[in-house]
């Protein structure tokens, strides 16, 4: 069958929650089309950092099962990272059930996860290559579901400031407006990964960034893309400064905001909002704002993160490496 689950933003959408029910105990967990552990909050962890968060109990739930022998280790791109024991459960996402997904105990969570305590675990949904459990990989919920949806897609439908969805077999073509662009996806790495090789800054030109490449991340807050691009974007917003001691480029929080369009795969021009590209204040009077697009490295992979999904539906098709993109409705 299929699943839907609201898909709720954390204050400022630094991050989005969807309920999962594991062994029959229903958790709020962040989905990241980044990686693809799933791992929970859970009653083995040490009681300050269980604090405040929702804990899966593993002695509780009658269909869990340990795997003996099983651990895993993960780091994220902040630096952030969990690792613990594994076993097998139900998980059931919005009715799309897995009866023996692997779900991860952690033993040990840094520290950005134990005081975000909306989040409670994360649900990796990008390919089961880049899974860490030792010493046998297990696979995400989505490549086990996958034979027994209708469709082999998962859908990502994030807004801003307000709740939106995530749908596993199906595409639910009233969130989005016209059709969705399908762009192939290599999947070498284990991302949601596809050529990005053109842009265009408001109403300005479309410039060329050869062989750029990018990866779809729902796990990712902004939108790292290319100096190059950032630069370009920048240049048209009066009083951008790179602004070291915050770490990114800020501007007056009055600025007028251009729209940026990205190539997607050479099919498509995805319109990221410019309203969505004020990210959030950095100061207490709000004079001062972060950008939602920041610079990764020259040359790097692109992470299109949260702040592209709050103008893009976006559709993963697993069953033949792809992903659809449109206008939200
Ligand atoms: C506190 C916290 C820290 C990091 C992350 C996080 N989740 O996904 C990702 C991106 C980066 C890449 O690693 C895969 N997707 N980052 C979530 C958190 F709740």
């Amino acid at each position: 069958g299929t699943g839907v689950v609201t898909a709720t933003p954390e204050q400022g959408d630094v991050e989005y929650l969807s309920p999962v029910t594991i062994g029959g105990q229903t958790i709020n967990m962040d989905f990241d089309s980044g990686s693809s552990d799933l791992w929970v909050f859970n009653t083995e962890l040490a009681a300050g950092s269980q604090a405040g968060h929702s804990n899966f109990n593993p002695e509780t739930s009658t269909t869990f099962q340990l795997l003996q022998g099983a651990s895993f280790e993960i780091s994220y791109g902040d630096g952030s990272g969990a690792a613990g024991n594994v076993g097998t459960d139900t998980v059931n996402i919005g009715g799309a059930t897995v009866t023996n997904q692997a779900v991860e105990l952690a033993t040990a969570v840094s520290s950005s996860f134990v005081q975000d305590t909306q989040s409670n675990g994360l649900v990796g949904l990008a390919f089961s290559k880049l899974n860490t459990i030792k010493p046998v990989q297990q696979k995400t919920f989505f490549d086990n579901a996958i034979a027994t949806l209708p469709i082999p897609v998962f859908t990502a439908d994030l807004r801003h400031a307000a709740v939106g969805a995530y749908e596993f077999g199906n595409i639910d073509s009233t969130k989005f407006n016209g059709s969705l662009s399908w762009t192939d996806v290599n999947a070498t790495s284990g991302f949601w990964q596809f050529s990005s090789q053109q842009f265009a800054v408001g109403t300005g030109p479309t410039m060329n960034l050869a062989g750029g490449q990018a990866i779809a991340d729902t796990g990712t807050t902004l939108m790292i893309a290319d100096p190059s691009i950032v630069n370009a974007y920048y240049s048209q917003v009066q009083g951008a400064v790179n602004n070291e001691t915050v770490g990114g480029v800020t501007f007056p929080c009055a600025a007028q905001l251009p729209d940026l369009a990205v190539d997607i795969g050479g099919n498509y021009m995805a319109t990221v909002r410019g309203d969505d590209i004020n990210f959030s204040p950095v100061d207490a009077a709000g004079t001062t704002c972060f950008g939602g697009l920041q610079a990764g490295t020259a040359g790097g992979l692109q992470i299109y993160g949260d702040i592209m999904f709050k103008s893009q539906f976006v559709a993963f098709n697993g069953g033949n490496n792809s992903i659809g993109m449109a206008p939200h409705q």
